[in-house]
């Protein structure tokens, strides 16, 4: 796109050596700030990525759905803190409406959840896969948006629900070749901190705060962490009771510090048991000090992460039966995962596991006249109806040279010439580029062969 000589409408950054064409210079061709293109090449292998999320979701038995990249701002004033909200890319619309690009999918599922309402036969099994933005202001070369894999279901309280999710997680891996060696998934449950809090008589309604707090226990130092927590009211008694139980590496010491008949230990043991079931359990490993950075989780959180320790989580999830009923509806038991594009590709490089996707053809087709054009054309329509994938050229004044290079570059498995001495006798000339074979047919012979 040209901007116009004179008053350009967008402001140009005129740098010497910009390339000047008839209309004026060139505007920036690069995509906003933390944005991505798809080029062909990249979107192929988004292609090929998303198209094994969904085929997993198939396996599972889930149902897509999708909903608006706009959503109102108010589904996600949370006041725990989190990162996620504090970069919401919000603005207010023409109409004056506050509304926000979705940072995450969960809150919209949950909105269309309660849309539908009990009309609904739950559990509901539902995936999405979408586009997710937030606002740094921080020039920290960090990403702003990514495309995110997400799966849950609605409507059962139990870990049933957790462990189908982490087997299609575990399926995803497998199934790009990525092994249990190559990647764990750390598993733990909100009680544990819940009890915690609990017996330092600290008010109910911190809790999504704190987890959101010493999520960052990893990231920030140590006194950071202590100086957040005091001012979410955590007295610093409690600080090193907190600290203790995220550090736990057992099911033993778990019971030891909150109780046998503790809800989370229970969870946590049938979670473990049914992940046998699946013969996933090589891929899981309790570890306490998983809390995730979402303010709704109450139960059940996981992580996928690599074992080189290199990249940053692949995916997490958790068990939010409270989202529903904060959106005032009525509380519902929920539970899911979102699986981002940019972590598992990094990983994938890593392990050399990246899958070589050539834009392929299986039919080049050229007339070698001018006059044979419309001709040429009519192959290729026949071809196509027959669902061969087919490259017409229609380009002007091709050889012989270049269409062999075309047909090499396209993996193509036939080219089809029309000449005219050929196709005064009614024939065309069929080149098998892998048997290295040509033979003269009729338009007919050649769509029967195919
Ligand atoms: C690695 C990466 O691209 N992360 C990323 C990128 N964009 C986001 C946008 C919204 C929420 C989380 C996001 C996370």
């Amino acid at each position: 796109i040209r901007a116009m000589s004179g008053s350009p409408a967008v402001s140009l950054k005129e740098k010497e050596g910009t390339p000047k064409g008839s209309m004026g210079s060139l505007i920036s061709t690069d995509p906003p700030k933390g944005t991505r293109d798809f080029p062909p090449e990249d979107m192929r292998l988004r292609t090929w990525l998303f198209n094994n999320f969904r085929e997993v979701s198939r396996l599972f038995s889930f149902e897509e759905v999708d909903f608006p990249l706009v959503e109102s701002e108010e589904l996600y004033t949370r006041k725990a803190g989190e990162e996620i909200v504090g970069q919401l890319y919000n603005f207010e619309d023409k109409g004056g409406r506050k509304v926000a690009l979705r940072p995450e999918l969960t809150p919209s599922l949950a909105r269309l959840v309660l849309q539908k309402g009990r009309a609904q036969s739950y559990p509901l099994k539902w995936f999405a896969i979408g586009q997710c933005w937030r606002y740094e202001r921080m020039t920290r070369g960090r990403r702003r948006e990514h495309y995110q894999w997400n799966m849950d279901i609605i409507g059962v309280p139990g870990v049933e629900a957790e462990a189908e999710l982490l087997s299609a997680i575990v399926t995803f891996f497998t199934k790009l070749g990525i092994t249990s060696n190559d990647v764990g998934i750390k598993v733990s449950n909100r009680k544990v901190l819940q009890a915690v809090l609990e017996k330092f008589n600290i008010p109910v309604d911190s809790f999504p705060a704190v987890c959101v707090i010493v999520d960052k226990l990893e990231k920030l130092p140590r006194e950071e962490i202590e100086g957040e927590l005091d001012k979410a009211g955590v007295p610093s008694n409690a600080v090193e009771g907190i600290l203790k139980a995220l550090s736990l590496k057992s099911f033993d010491d778990l019971e030891a510090l909150i109780g046998a008949q503790s809800g989370a230990v229970a969870e946590l043991k049938q979670l473990f048991a049914l992940a046998e079931g699946y013969g996933i359990q090589d891929w899981l490993h309790f570890d306490a000090s998983v809390v995730r950075g979402l303010a709704y989780y109450t139960g059940t959180v996981f992580e996928g992460f690599d074992k080189d320790k290199k990249l940053r989580a692949i995916c997490g999830g958790g068990r939010y039966d409270r989202l529903l009923s904060t959106y005032g509806g009525q509380d519902t038991p929920a539970c899911g995962f979102g699986f981002g594009d940019a972590v598992i590709v990094e990983l994938l490089k890593e392990k050399k596991l990246l899958p070589v996707l050539p834009h392929v053809v299986d039919d080049v087709v050229m007339a070698l006249e001018d006059s044979l054009r419309v001709p040429a054309a009519g192959v290729a329509a026949r071809l196509r109806s027959k669902g061969r994938v087919v490259e017409l050229v229609i380009e002007k004044g091709k050889k012989m040279k270049w269409v062999f290079k075309h047909c090499d570059t396209l993996k193509a498995k036939r080219l089809v010439l029309l000449g005219s001495t050929e196709w005064d006798q009614g024939k065309v000339n069929v080149k098998d580029l892998d048997a290295r074979e040509q033979t003269l047919k009729t338009v007919d012979e050649l769509i029967e062969s195919t």
